[in-house]
């Protein structure tokens, strides 16, 4: 069992819910990325997800845009952040997960991309724009590192799609809980606790929710739907406009223990 899973698995067993912080690298500034691992570590991080500027995201939200066009005008590139976890990689002890479009490991090459993301010792691998059909490309290099390649399962797909990802997933699942892209929601689709349970059904691995959870009764309401969640736009806003304390709120939303009713 790689890493990622372990840690997520340790939280199950202590009737805890993962929770998974996104950040935009290079965001006000490379030299601040071992300041926010490190912050969001003590906060009770379970593992980061570490996001790669791109010209064209198409996923991402207005939040995750801006964020992304701020770390681009920085000069900031997959290359850059891997030379930067490389130096910092002795003081985080998070499993790191990187999340990038499929485009800039191309640009550094799939093999050399693997190789330096095994000397950094990351946790994990998102890739939205790989699908499925195509993840040998990474699939058979990833055998035998500790790197997770996590896939993202649309609440579109299909029970057979389902049975697919989740079959070869590895860490755990990403599951996407809008039609959509990334950014605040006010509420989620009726269907949304159906589908996350269907998924926890034949998913071999931890079931994460991600997209539009952004306050602490989405994160205790998800989170219950799911073992964890994943949080981007709230937290990279907050962290813009330097508001530690409600990303401290958030991490410890996903704290919550289960209630444990008694039957008589
Ligand atoms: O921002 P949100 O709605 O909280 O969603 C998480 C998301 O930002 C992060 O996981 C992410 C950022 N860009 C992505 C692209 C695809 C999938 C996931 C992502």
């Amino acid at each position: 069992m790689k890493t990622v899973e372990k840690r997520i698995r340790e939280c199950m067993i202590e009737g805890k819910k993962a929770f998974i912080p996104y950040i935009m690298a290079g965001d006000g500034g490379l030299e601040t990325l071992q300041d926010k691992l490190l912050f969001l570590e003590e906060c009770g991080a379970t593992a980061i997800e570490i996001g790669i500027p791109f010209s064209d995201p198409v996923a991402d939200g207005e939040v995750i845009q801006h964020a992304g066009e701020r770390a681009l005008s920085n000069g900031v590139t997959l290359r850059k952040v891997l030379d930067k976890l490389e130096d910092i990689k002795g003081e985080v002890s998070v499993p790191l997960v990187i999340m990038t479009y499929l485009n800039p490991i191309l640009a550094i090459g799939v093999t050399s991309y693997i190789e330096k993301c095994q000397e950094i010792g990351i946790g994990g691998l998102i890739i939205p724009d790989l699908p499925l059909e195509e993840n040998g490309l990474l699939y058979d290099q990833l055998q035998g590192t500790d790197i997770a390649l996590i896939p993202l399962l649309s609440l579109t797909s299909t029970h057979e799609r389902m049975a697919d990802i989740t079959a070869s997933a590895e860490g755990f699942v990403y599951a996407v809980t809008v039609n959509g892209i990334t950014g605040v929601q006010n509420s989620f689709g009726g269907e949304l606790a159906e589908h996350l349970k269907c998924v926890k059904e034949v998913s071999p691995v931890p079931v994460l929710a991600g997209f539009g959870i952004s306050t602490p009764q989405q994160v205790e309401e998800l989170g219950a739907q799911a073992d964890g969640v994943i949080v981007g736009s709230a937290i990279v806003d907050a962290f813009h406009r330097k508001d530690l304390e409600s990303i401290s709120r958030l991490i410890k939303a996903g704290d919550r223990k289960f209630k444990i009713i008694a039957t008589s």
